[in-house]
């Protein structure tokens, strides 16, 4: 818990930086190479060494979706739904020059680059949700319908490429038969529940649906244009990049990622032939094996609808970037977020577990504290700084941005922040108890041992929050300083 919710530079980065120098060191001056669409091997090198990148051209999307997820776009941008980013890499803060949205399952939320962003919720059964505008709900009833519809995609792919594993003339036929029966997914996860199980030897059922059921999407929005300072990719000299190469984090191990991409053609204007390597006009992913200088890298050009799946551990064997074009872009990104201490009713439950060591009623000012065990204490000062740092200051941090989409969050966090007052006055009543007279000498001390870190902890985070909300403002309000 404690160790997630440090802002500050871990041991693992400066260990990967060394690693990332050593490689940068091997490739001095020099270049990698990669390959795109118009060079020979392109294809074979996709094929054996990137095979769990799967695209699926736009036309194999059915019309309505793109309709609507395109006009879901256009929707959000309208009502100014999507946000850059104060994000910390390597103990820096950094402004992402792309702007975001997390849209997905109600009380959900997905962590990257120390911030926490919280859905805007998709309509699912049982749920109420307020959205601010009928044109937000729209919306996210698009993008589900695109979830759904990137979910059935994944199974087949999924299962296509273990079955291009078994021999023969079977394929075909046991491919269309897959192919029906991913159609409609039973509540099992699974095309069949006496087929499949058969056929996919190494996705076992529950595997397969843990694998494929996107929990969320992160929308992301980039007009090059407006942002005159993007970075050079450094390793292959691909041009300009909007999202730096990376491994997406907090995701189900190997679980898909699936993204659908829009981008309006360019006037087809500018000079085909002038560039060597990839088209710079073109927005394309790129895709490098982690921790390899001798695979070429590899450059994928995606025009308006076109789809990408990350299958499997593709997110952990490789590392992914998107390269810049000249047009304005969306993408949406389908996730299986690892939500085991990311949603609501956790965080709930654990401020719940946390207040249990109350006695009495604040309001009527008369509390107590039922136990000063250490581990008692060690575990209520823990979810107080949890409950602080990774949910009410992110949420805080972010300001307004979730009023523009929905209220859905609103008395949610004001109930955590009630919980994280009494919290607070739990800190307090301890400290009074640890400072009366009369006590066992040993046992004091344990009990102040034990509270300190999470106490000297507590001071430092707020300190950072502090700095980082105050350097944010100033870049937000006042960006040309
Ligand atoms: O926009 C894309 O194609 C992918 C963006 C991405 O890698 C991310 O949001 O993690
Ligand atoms: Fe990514």
């Amino acid at each position: 818990m404690i160790t997630t919710m440090k802002r500050r530079r871990g041991r693992g980065e400066n260990e990967k930086d060394a690693k990332k120098q050593k490689l940068l060191n091997e490739l001095g001056q020099s270049q990698l190479p990669y390959l795109t669409p118009k060079d020979d091997g392109f294809h074979q090198l996709w094929k054996t060494k990137y095979s769990k990148l799967v695209l699926r051209n736009a036309e194999t999307i059915p019309q309505d979706v793109h309709r609507e997820v395109q006009e879901a776009f256009g929707l959000l941008q309208k009502h100014a739904c999507l946000f850059q980013d104060l994000v910390r890499i390597k103990g820096k803060d950094f402004v992402t020059p792309v702007s975001r949205i997390l849209i997905g399952n109600p009380g959900y939320t997905y962590k990257y680059l120390n911030t926490r962003l919280f859905t805007v919720p998709w309509p699912v059964e049982g749920y109420e949700i307020n959205y601010s505008h009928p044109e937000i709900s729209k919306a996210c009833e698009a993008l589900i319908k695109l979830n759904e519809h990137l979910r059935r995609e994944t199974v087949l792919a999924l299962q296509e490429q273990n079955l291009s594993e078994t021999k023969g003339t079977e394929d075909s036929v046991v491919t269309e038969k897959l192919q029906e029966e991913a159609a409609p997914v039973t509540e099992s996860g699974c095309a069949s529940p006496d087929q499949s199980a058969a056929h996919v030897p190494k996705n076992d059922c529950a595997d397969l649906k843990e694998r494929t059921s996107y929990n969320l999407t992160l929308l992301n929005y980039m007009d090059p244009q407006r942002m005159p300072f993007l970075k050079q990719e450094p390793y292959f000299g691909m041009g300009k990049m909007a999202v730096s190469w990376h491994h997406d984090e907090n995701l189900v191990e190997r679980s898909t990622v699936a993204v659908y991409s829009s981008c309006r053609e360019e006037p087809d204007s500018h000079e085909k032939e002038a560039w060597c390597g990839r088209d710079p006009a073109v927005w394309h992913v790129a895709l490098k094996v982690a921790w390899d200088i001798k695979t070429p890298g590899l450059a994928v050009p995606l025009y308006q609808g076109d789809c990408y799946l990350m299958l499997d551990d593709m997110n952990m064997t490789h590392q992914h970037c998107v390269l810049a074009g000249h047009q304005p872009r969306f993408s949406s990104t389908h996730r299986v977020a690892e939500c085991s201490q990311g949603t609501l009713p956790y965080i709930l439950g654990r401020c719940n577990a946390a207040l249990e060591n109350l006695h009495g009623d604040a309001a009527l000012g008369c509390l107590a504290l039922k136990s000063l065990d250490i581990g008692t204490i060690k575990g209520v000062e823990e979810i107080h700084n949890e409950v602080e740092f990774e949910w009410l200051r992110q949420f805080w941090f972010q300001g307004k941005r979730y009023q523009k989409c929905t209220d859905w969050w609103d008395q949610p966090m004001a109930v955590l922040e009630e919980h994280w007052r009494k919290m607070e006055l739990m800190t307090s009543h301890l400290l009074c108890e640890l400072r009366k007279e009369g006590q066992v000498e040993e046992q004091r001390k344990e009990r102040i041992e034990c509270l300190l870190p999470l106490l000297e902890e507590r001071h430092e985070l707020r300190q950072e929050w502090f700095v980082s909300s105050f350097l944010f403002e100033k870049i937000t309000r006042f960006p040309e300083l």
